[in-house]
């Protein structure tokens, strides 16, 4: 076990319609019975996480491990307040108690409980390394760390809506928050427009004249498990970048179909992916973005992409890759 003396908690009781309140409140008890040193830190409204991390990280004691209990949100923003701090190696622990938990799906601990995990957490000898992504917007020269995708067009939309959707709180209150986002996702494929990209990778240039959803992604999910390219690994540091164009009626059902079933969509001739260190999205056209699925806003972007990679108190199993 790790010479661990204290846990710093970043708590974000807002996320998962309740799930993170419940995880809280076990490992608030299990630390207590067992005599575990902590300090709990809530986040008191949207962007405290990236605060409160760097603050934590800043002055951070190597016996002390910082633990994120929270959605992909509360993750994000942990993740990038560690980066603008003076020990950006400083390595994170999560438990996944947010809606979506896309990253944890990713990396195949969303399963486990949240008392086993941090049990299993406590129980490491070091953290294990596991790729994330830089995101260079080249318009505003902000740099974002992102654990799962960067979305423009459909999926950032379909975050946009639902976000902002009257019925949201109250679906969120009868714990029926999928319920918004399916609605959302329906009103996406109403209105969402196909946009002009351009796409530079490895000495190479593609343009999109019609671009529907275009993510890139460290690995298979987004939209709280919709396996939009099940080749995404968070292991193989490199980053993957799928296109699919506006297609519309039949064809689109059938792509969908196939998006939401086997995966076999990446071989449709609608569909273009790469997975590369590196690359650069352009997009000529006012858009929505999302980011782990937090909102970008809209505009037009033109971001550069490269992989990294952070450490994390997370029981993986390589094996699975
Ligand atoms: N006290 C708070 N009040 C309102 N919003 C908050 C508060 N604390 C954090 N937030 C915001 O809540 C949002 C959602 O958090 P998070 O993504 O962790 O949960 P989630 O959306 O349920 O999970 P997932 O992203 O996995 O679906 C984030 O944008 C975060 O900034």
């Amino acid at each position: 076990m790790a010479k661990i003396k204290k846990l710093e908690v970043i708590y974000n009781r807002k996320a998962g319609n309740g799930q993170s309140k419940d995880s809280w409140e076990k490992v608030a008890e299990f630390l207590g019975k067992n005599d575990i040193n902590f300090k709990m830190h809530q986040t008191k409204q949207d962007g405290d996480g990236v605060m409160i991390a760097k603050i934590l990280a800043d002055g951070l004691d190597p016996a002390t491990m910082i633990l994120v209990i929270g959605g992909d949100g509360t993750l994000n923003q942990s993740l990038n307040g560690v980066m603008q701090s003076n020990h950006p190696d400083t390595p994170l622990a999560y438990i996944p108690s947010g809606s979506g938990n896309d990253f944890s799906r990713g990396i195949k601990i969303k399963k486990q409980k949240p008392l086993i995990l941090l049990q299993k957490i406590l129980a490491m000898e070091k953290p294990v390394s596991i790729d994330v992504a830089k995101a260079s917007n080249l318009k505003t020269k902000v740099t974002n760390y992102f654990v799962n995708n960067i979305g423009i067009g459909f999926d950032a939309s379909t975050v946009y809506y639902t976000n902002h959707s009257k019925r949201k709180n109250i679906l969120n209150h009868l714990r029926l928050g999928t319920l918004s986002y399916v609605s959302s996702l329906i009103k996406v494929i109403r209105l969402q427009k196909g946009f002009p990209i351009k796409v530079e990778y490895n000495g190479q240039s593609k343009d999109f004249d019609n671009a529907y959803i275009v993510t890139a992604t460290n690995h298979p999910y987004f939209g709280g498990g919709i396996a939009i390219d099940p080749k995404a690994n968070p292991f193989d540091h490199k980053l993957d970048l799928v296109v699919v164009n506006k297609i519309t009626g039949k064809t689109f059902v059938k792509l969908f179909v196939k998006l939401l079933t086997n995966g076999s969509h990446l071989q449709d001739k609608n569909v273009w992916y790469i997975q590369e260190p590196s690359f650069t999205v352009y997009d000529k056209h006012i858009e929505h973005g999302q980011m782990d699925g937090e909102e970008l806003g809209q505009h037009e972007f033109a971001i550069h992409f490269e992989t990294t990679s952070h450490k994390f108190w997370l029981p993986i199993n390589t094996i699975d890759y």
